[in-house]
């Protein structure tokens, strides 16, 4: 139900991509993300995974979409070791928590905040009852270095959107049901103005080799709170749970009336088909056939972790990584399937391989906020990126982040004060 005021033409999507922060690392954290327990003990680059990030936000805003950012967490995160019982300077913490336990340690120095498509759950204002937008923090407890982002989460999405005459900042669900946010959430909708089908997607636990990460009664309780007035719920398929796909925004993302997946991507996929048909005539469902993309080259390339956006001209652009034109069968089905008459008009290619490492592709790395004109400019403008602040951020980058963390630097004093450092430099930079 839209609220009188909102005119649905004017309601636009801003992505919230999560600025990277120093820490950037591969410590192989995240059991079932294939990506990240390949690159567990390489090198990693943080100024390199930052500067690619700010790249990726200049280009959604050439074409000509408005952007924010999330800020990186700090870390490492001496709060929460304390609470493990580590005490003494911040220094003293993270010399005896490393001493103690380096795997522990490692949690407490991730840079895992950077992928904000598992920062909340959001439902534009046009589906939610009260006609506000509904934010809901994901709690991420499936990973132990995920569970320590949502505290910080819930303060920067309260100042982002404090207006509570349209927006609604929500707890989140209780740790015993897991909860990754919009990386396991899709909407089908006219416009991003028009109300909506909401389709939340849930891992069912078969006792596989990886763990399910999104609870059903997590995602059920997300739509109650939100007050949706239309939600689906559907299994993740448990073979593309085992192939690597850990999120569902792996195997399949959706924009305006268009659905985009992988045809393993779902446990129940013609009955979810028939059930959003109904729902949602208008519906455009371009699903890849697994015998032109396998699901492993899928999660490979992160086909479907693309953004699929629609720009100010009415047509749809796919932004995906460079890994699929990389990959032969990525690179043939984009060749056939793009552009022409179909429903994706464009797309183009973005380095971002430092995230992708470790299991992100452009659609990890944004949460997506869809809001009108009144509401935008309630949204505290601290994390509403232009193109001067992309400079600043560039140079504050290139001064402070790592150029590159080894495994061995995660237990040095210098690159905790590095980390330290970098962080409280951005917040006076950006007047927090
Ligand atoms: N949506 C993309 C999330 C990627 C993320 N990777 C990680 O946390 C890897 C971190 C490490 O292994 O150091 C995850 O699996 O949740």
């Amino acid at each position: 139900m839209t609220s009188p005021s909102t005119d649905p033409r004017e309601v636009v999507e801003l992505n919230f991509d999560g600025l990277i922060g120093p820490s950037h690392n591969y410590a192989g954290l995240s059991l079932g993300n294939v990506a990240s327990a390949g690159n567990k003990g390489s090198v990693s680059r943080p100024r390199q995974a930052a500067l690619q990030g700010l790249a990726k936000m200049r280009r959604v805003m050439g074409l000509g979409l408005p952007q924010g950012f999330f800020l990186p967490h700090e870390r490492p995160h001496t709060s929460w070791l304390r609470t493990l019982g580590f005490s003494g300077s911040d220094t003293q913490v993270c010399a005896d928590a490393v001493a103690a336990d380096p795997q522990l340690f490692a949690n407490a120095a991730s840079a895992s905040a950077m992928w904000t498509a598992n920062a909340a759950t959001v439902s534009p204002a046009a589906d939610t009852r009260d006609g506000r937008v509904h934010l809901t923090p994901a709690n991420l407890s499936s990973m132990t270095h995920r569970s320590l982002e949502w505290t910080e989460t819930v303060r920067q999405l309260k100042l982002m959107f404090a207006d509570e005459r349209f927006f609604a900042v929500h707890d989140p669900v209780p740790a015993r049901f897991g909860d990754e946010g919009a990386a396991n959430f899709m909407r089908l909708a006219r416009s991003h103005g028009d109300p909506g089908l909401e389709i939340f997607v849930f891992g069912e636990d078969r006792g596989g080799k990886y763990p399910a990460r999104q609870a059903l009664r997590a995602s059920e309780a997300v739509a109650r709170k939100h007050g949706v007035e239309e939600a689906l719920f559907t299994a993740q398929s448990a073979e593309a749970i085992e192939a690597g796909a850990f999120h569902n925004d792996v195997v399949a993302v959706a924009n305006g009336r268009v659905l985009f997946a992988h045809e393993r991507a779902f446990e129940y996929r013609a009955e979810l088909f028939d059930e959003v048909r109904r729902l949602f005539p208008e519906v455009e469902i371009i699903e890849v056939p697994d015998s032109e993309v396998s699901l492993e080259d899928a999660i490979a390339s992160y086909l479907f972790n693309s953004q699929l956006l629609s720009l100010p001209d009415g047509s749809q652009h796919l932004v995906l990584p460079t890994e699929c034109r990389d990959t032969p069968s990525v690179k043939a089905w984009l060749g056939s399937n793009i552009g022409g008459n179909g429903p994706i008009h464009g797309a183009s290619f973005l380095d971002v391989r430092e995230s992708m490492r470790n299991g992100g592709g452009p659609a990890c790395l944004r949460l997506r906020v869809a809001a009108g004109a009144e509401a935008r400019a309630a949204i505290d403008t601290r994390f509403l990126l232009d193109d001067e602040k992309a400079d600043t951020l560039e140079r504050l980058i290139e001064e402070y982040w790592p150029d590159s963390v080894s495994p061995g630097d995660l237990a040095a004093p210098d690159f905790w004060e590095a980390c330290w450092a970098a962080r409280r430099a951005l917040l006076a930079q950006l007047g927090f």
